[in-house]
């Protein structure tokens, strides 16, 4: 047999130099290496070793390529059919090869490359007087190890660095020799913990004392919670580090994901007669596979279907994956999983710590567990034999990844489950527009539950003219007949949801004088209060100031809060209600994942009587005696500037409304709003799905947006706002030029570039391209042509431009 080769995906590679590369095979691996397998590669001119993923092995290479150096891995890690994923991502999302395959290598398996030292094998010449002081006590160091030392290690040990004379010399003679080992990724700043070393007494600069005095009450805090509650940046804290007035240390925790107790009882549930119709038709679907749309509203017991699905489809031996949008509602989703199939379910989402993360992924990988649940990282599950992919609220935004890879989590899911003969189902009572329209077109196959479960109907509800109100109401403030229904509901011994519909929920602080917002000095954007740590601080970027009443632009002390947040409505709420319960719940109250859960569960045990918060209270939340709902202003996301704020909106009521009276107990829903008459509002009202789907569609076609067309949106950022500019400008003339040359059949309209909505964050400024387009493989083989003779461009260097497919929004 002659000499074989393998085709690699190496890390680290730039995408406009990005594809397959061939490597030779050394004889001693032949036997060891397989596809799915991680190797050390020398790469580049320079040959720096690089991990990479083996994805093929066969006879065809030149002669006289370079070798593979190492297997990293024992077995392999991912499965033909997800390295044949991987390529697919690359060529749909404009990724390197080896972005796509570190998406399905949970975190705690990842390799990080380390120079290392040994001493040279044969070195015997252990004569004191042919060496230096320092070169001596490495010598001695690596002789007591006996084997590679961290170049790290060497150097704060001998305070050395790689090029000092006294090293380089011993590098020079070959007594010390380099060596790459690569060490398991397990560490995380997640899990990254901050203690004080008592007794320190050394000299501290005002702010680091601060962080230290902050630390010597907490005891020991995770560094991201210290940053958090001082202000203090990382730096900070690494200078605390390395003047020894505090150690860092980690917690490894090797556990399973906390998982409520099993109930003594597997309820067992028989299905409405509905709702097993609607299931007989869905076993049918998973004989032929394809996707399928299953609308029902609010509270028609959609989970309860696809939980019987889901034994169907384990009874014939086939492995689930079960997505859902948000890891708040992992909780309640993972414990009916839980009861139902107990061991058989392993829990993938980022609020577990990288052990448990580990943890989960080899008990899929090895089979173990059949059933995975999770977010939307879920989707590059291990699972082998699959059978179904459910969706759960498929119209969501967080099934797209915002970084890159840009990949949406319902594209890859499809193509999954076209690949192993799967059934991929969509579930939702307000299902995204492009899906619909599949179902319409019979692309999709559509399934529908009419009625709520049981006795419950669907809740009562009532626009408040927030016009008509005493003036004095302020904005996002409670009307009368609010307050009244809140009474009422309070009285009667029932829950409420208080929901705050603002993008920019935040409070900020503007200046009464010169009506200055105060703002990031790195974003375009208005810094936030948070009163837990009393600072003024970026969402995009961290940066915080202590809050105080002196106006950052003009210096007067009239600096004031605006806006009205959670905060806010809980404290107007409790003013109605001084007797009364409240629970606030946003990601500012709720930066722990655990505290989440427990307050959620706190108030299913009737432990509050209101819930108030943003978002996160809207959907897919289940308590029986939630029996009003209030919104508090309906209006903010209906006049954003994207194409998508009608659907958002109906979304959001609908979903908010549908927490009402889902139980024995019927429900009411108050929206107020300053735009009673809008239409979009009244349909929610009525959760009338269809009606405004033929609504949405007509003015999507009107106006060219998907599903009609695809959008593809360039991002340029980059340090220099008029080099930004020019970059897309640039872009836009290759685009042109290329477009008219060679591709003069492919359908396209391109928009003038444009500052992004936050035209500035973290520092770097911010453009966008629009394109419309067919997304097809020739569209996409042009743009990544594009993408890559930009890279290439000199005089851009400093900007980097992205392709996002079919983003959620596209400000
Ligand atoms: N067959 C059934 N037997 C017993 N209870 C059921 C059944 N179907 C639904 N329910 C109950 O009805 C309520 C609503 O069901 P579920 O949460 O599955 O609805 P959903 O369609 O997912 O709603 P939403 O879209 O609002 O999240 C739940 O409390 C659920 O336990
Ligand atoms: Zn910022």
């Amino acid at each position: 047999m002659g000499p074989l080769f393998v085709q690699v995906a190496v890390e680290n590679t730039v995408y406009h130099f990005d594809r397959l590369f061939t490597y030779a095979l050394p004889a001693e691996l032949e036997q060891v290496v397989v596809p799915g397998m991680r190797v050390m590669a020398p790469f580049g001119t320079a040959n720096k070793e690089r991990v990479a993923m083996v994805f093929s092995i066969g006879s065809t290479g030149a002669p006289g390529v370079k070798p593979v150096l190492a297997a990293l891995d024992r077995e392999a890690v991912v499965s033909p059919e997800m390295l044949e994923l991987a390529l697919w991502m690359h060529e749909r999302y404009y990724c390197t090869i080896f972005e796509a395959v570190r998406l399905m290598i949970p975190a705690g398996l990842q390799f990080r490359l380390k120079d290392s030292y040994v001493l040279e094998a044969g070195f015997k010449n252990f004569d004191r007087e042919c060496f230096t002081e320092i070169q001596w006590r490495i010598l001695l160091q690596l002789h007591t190890a006996g084997r590679s030392v961290p170049f790290e290690k060497l150097s704060k040990e001998n305070g050395i660095t790689e090029s000092c004379p006294d090293f380089a010399a011993l590098l020079e003679k070959g007594i010390v020799c380099k060596v790459n080992t690569a060490s398991g990724r397990i560490k995380d700043a997640v899990s990254k913990m901050v203690r004080p070393v008592s007794g320190f007494m050394g000299k501290l600069t005002p702010r680091q004392k601060d962080v230290y005095n902050v630390l010597l009450d907490a005891g020991e805090a995770s560094e991201k919670e210290l940053c958090y509650f001082t202000g203090a940046s990382s730096s900070v804290l690494k200078a605390l580090v390395d003047k020894g007035a505090a150690e860092t240390f980690e917690y490894e925790i090797y556990r399973r994901p906390h998982i409520q107790e099993r109930k003594e009882s597997i309820p067992e549930f028989s299905l409405s007669e509905e709702q097993e119709r609607v299931l007989k038709s869905l076993i049918a679907d998973c004989r032929t596979g394809g996707c399928s749309l299953l609308y029902g509203v609010t509270g028609s017991g959609k989970t309860s279907v696809f939980l019987k699905l889901i034994q169907f489809v384990r009874s014939q031996g086939k492995a689930v994956i079960a997505m859902v949008p948000e890891i708040s509602l992992t909780t309640q989703t993972i414990r009916q999983f839980q009861q139902l199939f107990g061991d058989e379910i392993a829990v993938f989402h980022s609020g577990l710590s990288l052990g448990e993360r580990l943890d989960e992924w080899k008990r899929v990988h090895r089979g173990e567990a059949q059933i995975v649940v999770g977010t939307r990282s879920a989707v590059f599950a291990p699972v082998q034999n699959l059978g179904l992919i459910v969706i759960d609220e498929e119209q969501e935004h967080t099934y797209q990844s915002e970084s890159s890879p840009r990949y949406d989590a319902r594209e890859v899911a499809r193509y999954r489950c076209y690949k192993a003969k799967a059934l991929c189902l969509l579930s939702s009572a307000t299902p995204s527009v492009e899906s619909c329209r599949m179902a319409q077109e019979k692309k999709y196959r559509f399934h529908q539950l009419t009625a709520r479960f049981g006795e419950a109907q669907i809740p009562n509800v009532e626009l408040i003219d927030m016009n008509e109100e005493t003036p004095d109401g302020t904005e996002g403030g409670i009307s009368s007949p609010l307050a009244q229904a809140l009474r009422g509901n309070y009285e009667a011994g029932h829950q409420s949801i208080i929901l705050l519909n603002r993008r920019g929920y935040h409070t900020f602080a503007s200046c009464r004088s010169c009506h200055e917002v105060v703002t990031c000095p790195n974003c375009s954007i208005s810094l936030t209060y948070h009163s837990a740590n009393r600072r003024l601080m970026c969402h995009y970027c961290g940066y915080s100031i202590p809050y105080t009443s002196r106006c950052p632009s003009c210096g007067g002390e009239t600096l004031r809060f605006r806006g009205s947040g959670t905060q806010q409505a809980e404290e107007q709420l409790q003013e109605i209600l001084p007797q009364a319960k409240i629970l606030r719940v946003d990601t500012d109250s709720v930066s722990a994942r655990h505290s989440l859960d427990q307050k959620l569960e706190s108030f299913a045990q009737g432990e509050y009587d209101v819930m108030v918060g943003t978002q996160m209270v809207a959907k897919g939340l289940d308590f029986e005696n939630v029996t009003l709902v209030g919104v508090l202003s309906a209006d903010q996301a209906l006049y954003s500037d994207d194409f998508r704020s009608n659907e958002r909106t109906f979304d959001l009521l609908t979903q908010v409304v549908g927490r009402a009276g889902r139980g024995r107990y019927p429900g009411a829903a108050l929206i107020q709003t300053y735009a009673p008459e809008n239409p979009v509002l009244a349909l929610a009202a009525e959760q009338d799905y269809f009606s405004f789907y033929r609504r949405e569609i007509t003015y999507r076609q009107a106006l060219l947006y998907p599903p009609f067309v695809d959008l593809l949106v360039i991002g340029f950022v980059g340090g220099k706002e008029g080099l930004v500019k020019q970059a897309s400008e640039q872009f836009l003339r290759m685009l042109s030029e290329l477009a008219r040359t060679s591709y003069s059949q492919l359908p396209l309209r391109v928009l003038r570039p444009s500052p992004a909505a936050v035209a500035k964050m973290g520092g770097k400024y911010r453009y966008k391209l629009i394109i419309k387009c067919r997304n097809s493989p020739t569209f996409r083989e042009m743009m990544a042509q594009l993408l890559c003779s930009f890279a290439k461009l000199r005089d851009f260097r400093e900007v980097t431009a992205y392709a996002d497919s079919n983003p959620y929004t596209i400000l």
